[in-house]
């Protein structure tokens, strides 16, 4: 990989080219015998005509609405431009000094920015998370960014043009298709240039002592919905991750390279009422065989525009014939920034209330209920 650095990230390094990150290795696949989520694969590469985008809308509303997951493939990412992001990815935790990250820290609790250190969420009584984040809102270069990153900033702006652009947009007509809308109803709010927080994010979950295993009954990251519109997640070996299926069931989502895992999340579903319901998963400690490992994470997290309001195409003739489920009135819609920065600030710190189904716990967030589930 050899790139030419742009102007504005010149003052970071004396080099007109960059070399490559330092390569990760991804793990092996677990070997362990698991119960997995049987989940729809889509190939974007065929959406192409008006007759295969008609034909995968099908596909992903059937998928949307039994597992609320789905897979992609021939997303236009080689496995080597994939691995060079996880690479990236990798030396965001692993390079980077723990006074240099601190430098690089949210300074808001409304909103996920720079790194989230360890140890910043409840996961079950007393018992604090073993994750860190880097997040990135898509306008890289809106913030500062640790040395090491500097070099491969282009490397990750046009990961995020491409998940943009390439990956998000090609989904979101296939979703306003299977509501009967005009192909660009979801796209066009959800804008690459917009104001608004749709970000790559990469993710470390270090392993966890036994204590903390007991204590949270496995449970890495509790039960949740996600609070934008969808979610990219580009597939990694280490297992962990759960979907809860229609029959109560947590199953797990199995590996496969070079893929994409994609969700809904809470703003989808105020959009379109009801109809794509934002999807409950969770990640547990990772299987036997790679108990040991740090399991690393790349995402493109969506949320459409800030000044969206989150409420229901009404004119969607599907939900005119299937009726409409609002989550609130539609005049007290929230906006997505009011949306995600009550989420943002509310996630792991406030403390739950027992909900009415057995094991959910509640919270309000802009005056609308908001479950997690053990
Ligand atoms: O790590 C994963 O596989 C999923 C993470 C997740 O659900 C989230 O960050 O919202
Ligand atoms: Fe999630």
């Amino acid at each position: 990989m050899t790139r030419v650095i742009p102007p504005q990230i010149q003052m970071t390094t004396k080099d007109e080219t960059v070399s490559s990150p330092p390569q990760y290795r991804a793990p092996a696949p677990t070997k362990e015998p698991l119960e997995y989520a049987d989940l729809a694969i889509i190939d974007l590469s065929k959406a192409n005509t008006p007759e295969a985008r008609a034909k995968l809308a099908t596909e992903v509303t059937q998928a949307m609405k039994t597992h609320g997951f789905f897979y992609v493939i021939n997303h236009g990412y080689t496995a080597d431009q994939t691995n060079d992001i996880f690479s990236i990815a990798n030396l965001t935790f692993d390079v980077v000094s723990q006074s240099e990250k601190a430098l690089y820290m949210s300074k808001s609790n409304e909103i996920y920015e720079g790194y989230k250190p360890r140890r910043t969420w409840l996961i079950d009584g007393e018992v604090q998370d073993q994750v860190e984040h880097y997040n990135m809102n898509r306008h890289l270069y809106d913030r500062a960014h640790p040395q090491a990153l500097r070099p491969f900033l282009p490397v990750i702006e046009d990961f995020a043009l491409h998940n943009h652009h390439n990956i998000v947009h090609p989904i979101l007509r296939l979703l306003a298709l299977g509501l009967e809308l005009p192909e660009e109803a979801l796209v066009e709010k959800h804008n690459f240039a917009s104001q608004g927080h749709t970000s790559v994010r990469f993710m470390k979950y270090h392993p966890r002592s036994s204590e903390e295993e007991l204590k949270t009954r496995n449970v890495w990251l509790k039960g949740h919905t996600d609070f934008g519109s969808i979610t990219i997640l580009w597939s990694q070996p280490v297992g962990g991750l759960q979907i809860l299926s229609l029959d109560g069931k947590w199953r797990w989502v199995r590996h496969i390279d070079n893929a994409l895992v994609v969700n809904a999340g809470d703003a989808l579903e105020f959009l379109c009422g009801g109809y794509y319901p934002s999807t409950r998963h969770r990640v547990v400690q990772p299987p036997a065989d790679q108990r040991d490992i740090p399991r690393l994470g790349v995402f493109y997290f969506v949320m459409p525009n800030d000044d969206t309001a989150l409420a229901p195409f009404e004119e969607s003739p599907v939900l005119q014939r299937e009726g409409i489920a609002r989550l609130c009135n539609p005049e007290n819609a929230p906006t997505m920034e009011a949306w995600r920065k009550g989420r943002t600030a509310s996630y792991g710190k406030v403390e739950l209330k027992k909900g009415a189904e057995k094991g959910v716990e509640e919270e309000i967030v802009n005056g609308v209920v908001v479950k997690h589930y053990n």
